[in-house]
């Protein structure tokens, strides 16, 4: 097998072949260039030799066989391009002309003048009826069965159209003679379309007979339109030669040995150097008129070139060769310049327009090149399609000649366990398909023979599914089929190269390159790629909701987000193309690598494939705010809860602001205070809008919110403080909290936000760990020793309620005075402050505009779903 087919269920991907653009010349640089040479040679014969000489009118054609350049002829350019290809020596050369070539008077003569060209000893030029006639003739057959009596005036056109023809090209005697037999044959058609008429009925062999004459005619003019030059020309009437036998499904086989017979027959009577052949139109052996159905006269002159054994086929048409993909859907196609005959074989068979494949077959039994060309622009040199082209570059992207696709496909995937080593199920999957008549493109079976997946045409599938239902019909009830599945909407995309099989390599490049193609294609610029560092609490909530969100965001706001990779403090996953984020989990545990900043942060970065690119840091990682200004000039956005960036050294934050002002990058982290509370985007609104901040003061800890909101007698301190950190308020380490620090840093923030330049250090904070537990070396140990304090906070607590007042801490940024601080203080139980409960942060802002009565934002400023849901 020399192509590799890829069934591509979203049609319209396509990858252009990696093979450069031949340059096109210009008619100036031409003459400037002082030699080109083309020779390309097959099986020793050397076809397709020339060599440009410049400044001379035209151009010389040499001989390069004996290894000198001797002149053969001198001719004009458009004369030495056309045969430039041609076999020199008493070789048959076998031209065919199809409908578009032979359109008009004027390209009739140009047929003439390219054959008289020709500089072969012998020529056989086999073509087809002018354009549209073919059509013309069969809608003639058809208005007569179906009682039309308007076939008589189509009649009249087809013969008005070729006497026109006929009198442009032809002078004297010999158009005479043609216009005479024209009506000669309109004459018979005329009564036989009357009988068909009559009979309201019409059989094969009828029509095929009416039909064939668009090709009689032609062949008679362009025969006598060589003559008019002088050279000896023979038509001939392909039905007296070649002989087929119909196979059915609209299929025919010839029978060489017969017409190898009736050729030399026909031979022996003419023995004409030039002959012009019908295409299309053969006989049974019975001597009854038939075609050779579609692309006829291809056909004919493959099977014509394999009797007399020709030097060459050239099929003349009007584009410059054959293309390495469809022009149409790949603006990159060349023109290729050699195919094998596999290649073009296996093109054909999915569906790029070169050649049938039965064509391919009678010549390549011989070893004769075929060459496709443009006869509008003979200075193509075209396409050869020969044995084993001889001149490839040896790299593997020259491996892959070109690409070819079959749309509007269906796969079919019957599956089921019950399968396996169970001898017929394939004849009884293609028994049933064949009993529909659908036609099977393309077949895969599973080597654990659980599935057998093939391909057929769209409109087809339909009755192919229903009739596997109805055969496997037990089978799925008893279970031992699992389901009988359609996938609509498919394309197959199909690599061909000869040398594929035999080159290591070069399925891993094509499938690289076309899941690049494939995934950039239907990548949206809304694409997002997502990095998540840190799958802890808020990590993992994030990953959750985005599980759900994400179909959300692509139905209502056309955002494709995809998870790239995840990465804890010990290991990372990666993905390409986006984690499931329903297994990610199982993914982290089992399929994961050691974790790896560097790598995580290239993985996302480099992968061009995604225009948008983000970075989500959910730890309280010092190290990994650090990075942040190097990821936002990148490119890649940055968004966090982690208060460590913002509340880090003063000249660190402003260069990562300055920069993330200036770049087209965002840089969100609303999270770090209140976490999901508008609390910054307040105080940007605010800002923004021209109100002067004076004072900002609040709750900022929802841990020591909660602590405080529920000690109130019934519990210790140090069980109220647990439970915050189960409930997921408190900082990874709670230390952070309680110490005060955390409240530090959103007042930093803040402050920060307000214009004030201000350090962490610069905040007086009253600290609520015990100075002896300050030194415990983890977290744990802080917690256990927490307990013997219990009775001097149970102290302070009371004291506070003889008073009538509760405990609260709370942060100030004073911006007035540049300055904020932190405290424990005791307010009235009527105050707002007291009147909190559980994570419940409250962010009081004095403004100049909000300066009687503060503008108060309220509300849980802890936990996992509120912060995760605010970092997206
Ligand atoms: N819990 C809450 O209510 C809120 C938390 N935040 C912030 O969210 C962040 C995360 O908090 P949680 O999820 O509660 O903490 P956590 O301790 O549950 O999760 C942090 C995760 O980061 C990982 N990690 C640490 N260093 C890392 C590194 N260098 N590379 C990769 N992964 C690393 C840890 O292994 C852990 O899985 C913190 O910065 C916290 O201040 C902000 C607002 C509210
Ligand atoms: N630990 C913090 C979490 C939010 O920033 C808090 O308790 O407020
Ligand atoms: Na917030």
């Amino acid at each position: 097998m020399s192509s590799l087919a890829v069934a591509n269920p979203h049609p319209g991907a396509v990858v252009p072949a990696g093979r450069p653009r031949r340059p096109r010349l210009a008619a100036s640089e031409r003459d400037s260039i002082s030699q080109r040479w083309r020779c390309e040679k097959t099986q020793g014969r050397s076809f397709g030799s020339s060599v440009r000489i410049s400044h001379l009118p035209g151009r010389l054609y040499m001989d390069v066989s004996k290894n000198m350049l001797t002149p053969i002829a001198a001719v004009s350019v458009e004369q030495a391009e056309a045969s430039a290809h041609l076999p020199k020596g008493d070789m048959w050369s076998v031209h065919k002309f199809g409908g578009t070539c032979m359109g008009t008077s004027q390209r009739i003569q140009n047929v003439a003048d390219i054959v008289l060209h020709d500089p072969s000893e012998r020529k056989l030029v086999v073509v087809s009826a002018m354009s549209k006639v073919t059509d013309m003739m069969y809608n003639l057959v058809n208005k007569a069965q179906s009682r039309d009596d308007s076939y008589v005036i189509a009649l009249d056109e087809v013969f008005e159209k070729h006497m026109a023809t006929a009198k442009d090209l032809l002078g004297g005697e010999d158009l005479a003679r043609f216009l005479s037999q024209l009506h000669a044959d309109v004459s018979n058609l005329k009564a036989m379309l009357r009988a068909i008429y009559i009979a309201g009925h019409v059989t094969e062999s009828f029509s095929d007979f009416v039909v064939g004459h668009g090709e009689l005619w032609s062949a008679q003019m362009l025969s006598l339109a060589i003559k008019k030059s002088g050279t000896p020309c023979s038509w001939m009437d392909t039905r007296e030669v070649l002989v087929v036998n119909p196979t059915g499904s609209n299929q025919v086989d010839p029978d060489y040995l017969e017409s190898e017979k009736r050729l030399e027959k026909w031979f022996s009577r003419q023995p004409a150097k030039t002959i012009i052949a019908t295409g299309f139109i053969a006989s049974t052996p019975e001597n009854i008129p038939t075609t050779l159905k579609r692309d006829g006269s291809d056909f004919s002159a493959a099977i014509i070139g394999s009797l007399v054994k020709a030097g060459q086929v050239t099929i003349w048409t009007d584009v410059d060769g054959v293309f390495s993909a469809d022009p149409r859907k790949v603006s990159e196609a060349v023109i290729l310049s050699t195919l094998s005959y596999q290649e073009a074989w296996e093109m054909s068979y999915f569906g790029a327009n070169v050649l049938h494949p039965r064509t391919i077959i009678p010549v390549m039994k011989y070893n004769i090149p075929i060459v496709i060309r443009n006869m509008f622009n003979i200075s193509a040199p075209g396409t050869i399609i020969c044995q084993q082209p001889a001149n490839e570059d040896g790299d593997l992207e020259a491996c892959v000649k070109a690409f070819a696709t079959i749309d509007k496909l269906a796969l079919v995937n019957v599956e089921g366990t019950g399968m396996a080593g169970v001898p017929g199920t394939a004849s009884a999957i293609f028994g049933a398909v064949k009993d529909v008549g659908a036609n099977v493109i393309m077949i895969s079976q599973a080597s654990s023979e659980h599935s057998v997946c093939f391909a057929v045409p769209e409109k087809e599938v339909a009755a192919v599914s229903a009739a596997l239902h109805v055969r496997f019909r037990e089978a799925l009830s008893a279970g031992r089929l699992s389901k009988v599945e359609v996938i609509h909407n498919c394309s197959i995309l199909a690599a061909v190269g000869l040398r594929m099989a035999s080159t290591p390599g070069v399925s891993a490049t094509l499938l690289m390159h076309l899941q690049r193609q494939i995934l950039m294609f239907f990548l949206s610029k809304n694409t997002l790629a997502v990095g998540i560092i840190g799958p802890g609490l808020i990590g993992r909530t994030l990953l959750n909701q985005l599980k759900d969100q994400a179909a959300v965001l692509k139905e209502n706001m056309n955002i494709d987000l995809r998870v790239m990779g995840i990465t804890g403090s010990r290991t990372m996953v990666l993905s390409d193309i986006g984690i499931d984020l329903a297994h990610w989990q199982q993914q982290l545990k089992t399929e994961a690598e050691l974790a790896n900043l560097d790598k995580f942060i290239h993985h996302l970065s480099e992968n061009q494939l995604f225009p948008n690119r983000v970075l989500v840091d959910c730890t309280a990682d010092t190290s990994v705010a650090s990075h942040y200004y190097d990821w936002l000039k990148k490119g890649i956005h940055v968004i966090t809860p982690n208060k460590k960036a913002n509340s880090g050294p003063l000249d660190r934050y402003l260069k990562l602001r300055t920069l993330q002002r200036a770049s087209y990058t965002h840089y969100f982290y609303e999270a770090t205070v209140g976490a999901g509370l508008p609390i910054i985007s307040t105080l940007r609104g605010l800002l923004e809008t021209g109100d002067k901040i004076l004072r900002i003061e609040g709750i900022f800890s929802g841990t020591l919110s909660y602590i405080f909101n529920n000690f109130e007698g019934t519990r210790a301190f140090s069980d109220v403080v647990v439970e915050a950190k189960e409930a997921g308020y408190t900082e990874p380490d709670p230390r952070e909290d309680l110490s005060g620090t955390d409240v530090a840093r959103k007042v930093i923030i803040l402050a920060r936000e307000s214009g004030l330049k201000l350090e962490l250090s610069d905040i007086p904070v009253r600290s609520l760990v015990p100075e002896a537990l300050r030194s415990c070396s983890t977290a744990d140990e802080y917690m256990q020793n927490l307990p013997s304090y219990d009775q001097d906070w149970a102290r302070e607590r009371k004291d506070a309620e003889a008073a009538g007042e509760v405990l609260r801490y709370v942060g100030v940024v004073d911006v007035v005075n540049k300055k904020g601080q932190v405290e424990l203080r005791r307010y009235k139980r009527d105050h707002p402050f007291a009147q909190l409960s559980g994570s419940d942060n409250i962010i009081a802002f004095t403004t100049s505009r909000y300066k009687e009565q503060p503008l108060i934002v309220r509300g849980p400023g802890a936990g996992a779903e509120v912060t995760a849901g605010e970092a997206f």
